[in-house]
This record gives C-alpha cells, sequence and structure tokens, in this order.
C-alpha cells in the first residue's frame, strides 16, 4: 500500500502579509515548509480569516511552490478567539474526523509556527494523542526544522496526572454516591478505597493500558472486571487470563494465537486471548510471571496495536484494551531486570495500588456484616442451614487479625466458621478455629474440638491448601518451582493434590469462583 503525506497548518498573519507583499524574502511559514525537499501529496490548510483573503493566499502559494489546484485545500474554521484552547481543540478534532483521519495510509505532519501559540499547542496535543503526526517548524533564521518530542504521554504523563486529578476527585467527592455501577460491587466504607474507585472511574474513560499492584486478595481483578464494565467497552468481552498459570513456552500462543503447524501440537490455527478480547479488555493477572520473550511481544502488541500469532508472518490489528495486575513488587522486578522498564511504563498508562486489607479497619466491619449476609443468603434453604450471626468478641477478633490473604481470606474465614459454629451465633473459637495460620504445634488447627461436624479430613486438607498455596506463591506460580518447595517429585504430583483440596491454579479455592458468580448476580 502506497502511503500519502498530509501537511496540515492552520494559515497564520505572516503567511496573509507574505502573500499580499509580494516579498521574495519573507515568503511566510508555509511557503518556507514547502521549500523544503519533501513533496506532500496534499496540503491541508485551515484558517479563521475571512474566507476569500485566505484563498487568494492558497493561489499565491500554489504558484510560488509549484502544487496544483488539486492539491491544497482550505476549510474556514470558526473561533470564537484564536486563543480559546477548547474551541480550538475542538474544533480541529472535529474538522481532522471529518477528513476520516486518522488513516493508515496517510502520514500526517502538523506545522506548528502558522498561527498562534495556543494553535501549535493543540496541534502537539493532538499529535501525541488522537492523530499521531510528526510535528514541524520554520522560522526566517534557522528555516525548516523537525520538532522532536521524546516523551510519550501515554505512559510518561498520563500515570502522574490521572493520580493527581484522582486524588482531588477522591477529596472533593467523600462522601461519593453516585459511583458508576461497574464499582457497586466493591465494598468499602474506608476513604483510602473511596480515593481508589474514584481514581480508577476516572482511569476507566481514558483509552488507556492499567496496572493493578496490590497483595493476593485484595480486589485486583474486581477492579479490573468495574474499570471495564465503566469503560466505553463494557458491551464487548471482558477476558481474565492468569499469566502464572500458563507454562512459558505456551505463552506466547495462548495470548497471541498460532498458525496451525506452527510447532508440535498446533494442529488448527488458534486466535489467542487478545483477538478473543478484541473490542473489549484482557486482564492479565500475574503479569510480572511472563516469560521474557513474552514480554517483548506484550510490548510490541501495546505500541503498534497488531499481533503476529506464532508461525505467522503477517501481523493483524486488534483493539484490546489491556489491564495488568500483580501481587509482585514489580519496580524491584524492573530494578532487578526481571521485568522490561519500557513494558512497565507502557503498561503503567494507570496505575492503581490497593492497599491491604488490615490498612483499612472500617472495611473489615463492613464486609464482615455484607460477606455474612450474603453466606446467609446462600445457605437459605438448606435443611441443615442456620441463619447466623456473629457475637461482639467474635466480631473483635477478625478486627484484630491482620488478614495476609486480605478480602479472599475474610470470605472464606467467614464461611467456615458459619459452618463450623454449633450455634447461631458464631463465637470466638470458632473464628479462631477458622483463621488459617501456619502450622504450628499447638496452634488452632491441632485443637479442634471433637464435635459433631468436625472432619479430619477437612483439617488435613485445609493444611495442604495452606501449604500448597504458599508454595505457589513463593513459586511465583510456577508449578514446577512449587512442586520441588513441597518436596514432590514432579508438578503432575502437585497437580493431583491441587485437585483433590480443590484448589484453582491462581492459588484460590474452588469455592471462591462460587462468590465470583454471586457477585454476578
Ligand atoms: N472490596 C471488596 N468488596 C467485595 N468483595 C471483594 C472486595 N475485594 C475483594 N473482594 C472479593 O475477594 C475475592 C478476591 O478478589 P480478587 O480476585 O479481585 O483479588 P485479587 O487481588 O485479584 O487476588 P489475586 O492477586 O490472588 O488474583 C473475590 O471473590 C472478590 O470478589
Amino acid at each position: 500500500m502506497k502511503r500519502m503525506s498530509w501537511l496540515i497548518s492552520w494559515v497564520g498573519r505572516t503567511d496573509h502579509e507574505a502573500a499580499e507583499s509580494g516579498a521574495e524574502q519573507d515568503i511566510g511559514p508555509i511557503a518556507t515548509a514547502l521549500a523544503g525537499p519533501k513533496r506532500y501529496d496534499r496540503i491541508y490548510l485551515l484558517t479563521n480569516y475571512p474566507f476569500e483573503r485566505s484563498r487568494r493566499y492558497c493561489h499565491w502559494l500554489q504558484k510560488r511552490s509549484g502544487y496544483g489546484d488539486s492539491s491544497v485545500d482550505l476549510f474556514q474554521v470558526d473561533l470564537p478567539s484564536p486563543i480559546d484552547y477548547a474551541a480550538i481543540y475542538s474544533e480541529v478534532s472535529k474538522n481532522l474526523k471529518e477528513a476520516r483521519l486518522p488513516r493508515d495510509d496517510i502520514d500526517l505532519t502538523f506545522h506548528l509556527s502558522p498561527g498562534t501559540p495556543a494553535m501549535a499547542a493543540i496541534w502537539i496535543i493532538l499529535a501525541k494523542t488522537r492523530f499521531p503526526a510528526t510535528l514541524i517548524q520554520t522560522s526566517r533564521e534557522r528555516g525548516l526544522e523537525p520538532v522532536d518530542f521524546f516523551f510519550d504521554l501515554a505512559s510518561d504523563f498520563l500515570p502522574e496526572f490521572l493520580q493527581r486529578s484522582g486524588d482531588r476527585i477522591g477529596r472533593l467527592a467523600t462522601g461519593l454516591t453516585d459511583t458508576a455501577a461497574g464499582f457497586a460491587k466493591i465494598l468499602h466504607a474506608s476513604d483510602v478505597m473511596r480515593r481508589h474507585i474514584a481514581l480508577a472511574q476516572r482511569i476507566a474513560v481514558h483509552e488507556v493500558p492499567v496496572l493493578v499492584l496490590g497483595e493476593t486478595g485484595t480486589g485486583k481483578e474486581l477492579f479490573a472486571e468495574a474499570i471495564h464494565a465503566t469503560s466505553t467497552r463494557s458491551d464487548k468481552p471482558f477476558l481474565a487470563v492468569n499469566c502464572g498459570a500458563i507454562a512459558s513456552e505456551l505463552a506466547n500462543s495462548e495470548l497471541f494465537g498460532h498458525k496451525k503447524g506452527a510447532f508440535t501440537g498446533a494442529t488448527a490455527n488458534r486466535a489467542g486471548h487478545f483477538r478473543e478480547a478484541d473490542g473489549g479488555t484482557l486482564f492479565l493477572d500475574e503479569v510480572g510471571d511472563l516469560p521474557p520473550d513474552t514480554q517483548v511481544r506484550l510490548l510490541r502488541v501495546l505500541q503498534s496495536g497488531e499481533v503476529t500469532p506464532v508461525g505467522a508472518s503477517a501481523p493483524v490489528k486488534v483493539n484490546t484494551r489491556v489491564i495488568a495486575a500483580t501481587h509482585r513488587d514489580l519496580p524491584a522486578d524492573v530494578a532487578g531486570g526481571r521485568f522490561r522498564e519500557d513494558l512497565f511504563h507502557r503498561l503503567a498508562g494507570g496505575i492503581l495500588r490497593l492497599p491491604p486489607l488490615r490498612e483499612r479497619g472500617e472495611d473489615v466491619a463492613l464486609l464482615i456484616d455484607a460477606f455474612l449476609k450474603r453466606i446467609n443468603q446462600d445457605a437459605h434453604g438448606r435443611p441443615e442451614a442456620q441463619e447466623k450471626t456473629i457475637s461482639p468478641q467474635a466480631r473483635a477478633l477478625l478486627l484484630a487479625h491482620p488478614w495476609p490473604g486480605n478480602v479472599r481470606e475474610l470470605y472464606h474465614t467467614l464461611v467456615r466458621a458459619s459452618i463450623w459454629s454449633t450455634t447461631p451465633q458464631i463465637q470466638p473459637s470458632d473464628v479462631s478455629s477458622a483463621v488459617l495460620q501456619p502450622f504450628k504445634p499447638g496452634a488452632t488447627l491441632l485443637d479442634q474440638p471433637l464435635v459433631p461436624g468436625f472432619s479430619l479430613q477437612e483439617v488435613l486438607d485445609e493444611v495442604t491448601r495452606t501449604y500448597l498455596s504458599r508454595a505457589l506463591n513463593q513459586a511465583g506460580g510456577r508449578k514446577s518451582v512449587a512442586a520441588s518447595l513441597l518436596g514432590f517429585a514432579n508438578y503432575q504430583t502437585l497437580d493431583n493434590r491441587m485437585r483433590k483440596v480443590q484448589l484453582m491454579p491462581d492459588g484460590q479455592t474452588s469455592e471462591i469462583k462460587s462468590i465470583k458468580k454471586s457477585d454476578e448476580k
């Protein structure tokens, strides 16, 4: 495909004056640009001067620069003032959109010099965001020169900008009531969460990638779903992928697809998750676990908006928003060379750092009540079910616990406490039995009361689950490493044990999937 090049510019005062004075020296910025070595296919001029005056300028320009009638176009743009930034931005954007820009087959060049400084500033903003373009300027002293800005608006400035404006909105919105629907599932009472929700709502409407950092179980996936549901992509797919659970040799094919025959076992074409989520959002959980070559490919996809399936020669366009998450200390991984710095910046179009539950006591209190209500509702109608309440002493124990597994752990502790308690009111002893702690002689798992409902198998499974999860966490999700930490001969043994105790590859128990289902109701 032959690419065309267009020069786009305002017609400024000095351009008009140059044409009107007929001076040979001072030919004005546009004619100076056209005197350069580059030949454009189209000269696209905007004017906020009387149209007739600018039309006469165009005739002069064509004659002077040797461009034919058909290659110079003039458009009238009405502005209330040539220094009204908002009007310049919206009128120019409208005009360029009407010209069906940006287009793959057209290289745009914006000329900064003609017009007011406000007009130049808007060209820079448009070139760095919605209408990617080369920037040039001209001056009497130096003639034509390119303008280089070594920054990327999305990765260098938006995170800071969003953080600042999000904080401001957060402060203004203390007591926020109009939380967007997608965020309603995120139960919270703390100011810190309110601020994060306000920031996330703001990020949601921007088309930037998002990085969600936080300990396990802090709600990273819940935020990702809410951001998707609040974005313009809400009617398109939301696909969650746990990168830590993908074998490294399959990561490229899983994410970017493959062609039939690309490798042994590739018996059919595969679209890959990027294309499966086309138009929507791809949630890359545990992104820090991606192998180095997949990190390179991911960066390329984010830069170009194209994926090249394994074994394919031609790239395919995709329009997939990425929200990435990890419980790892990603900046430390960048410093240690385990995660690419350029990818980190690219992913961090918006950054959310979700605080652990132990730093938000008000949320624990609210979540206890909300989860207990949900547990009672879920149990309703079962013959053995009893409506449970919680004693003040048991609640105090829950409030004092540090919750290393955060919200997920709190929910499961309440599920266990309500199943294990034999009375309608959950007592402190039920809570201390239900809280999972590292296996130590004398700890609660060894002190379980032998009462109806006790099951030795349940206790053993719980111990197994705890150790498998810890090993998977410590191994960053790599099953073979986790298996050797546990003293298993191979990862198949780990897989078998995980299946037996219903532990999902991401360290969740299968019960948590059922919370997600009930969340979706
Ligand atoms: N503020 C909250 N309100 C209600 N439910 C929550 C909240 N935070 C988390 N949860 C629930 O806790 C569970 C864990 O949350 P989520 O999966 O989003 O955490 P995560 O940070 O992505 O965890 P991981 O790092 O282990 O993948 C989910 O079932 C989620 O619905």
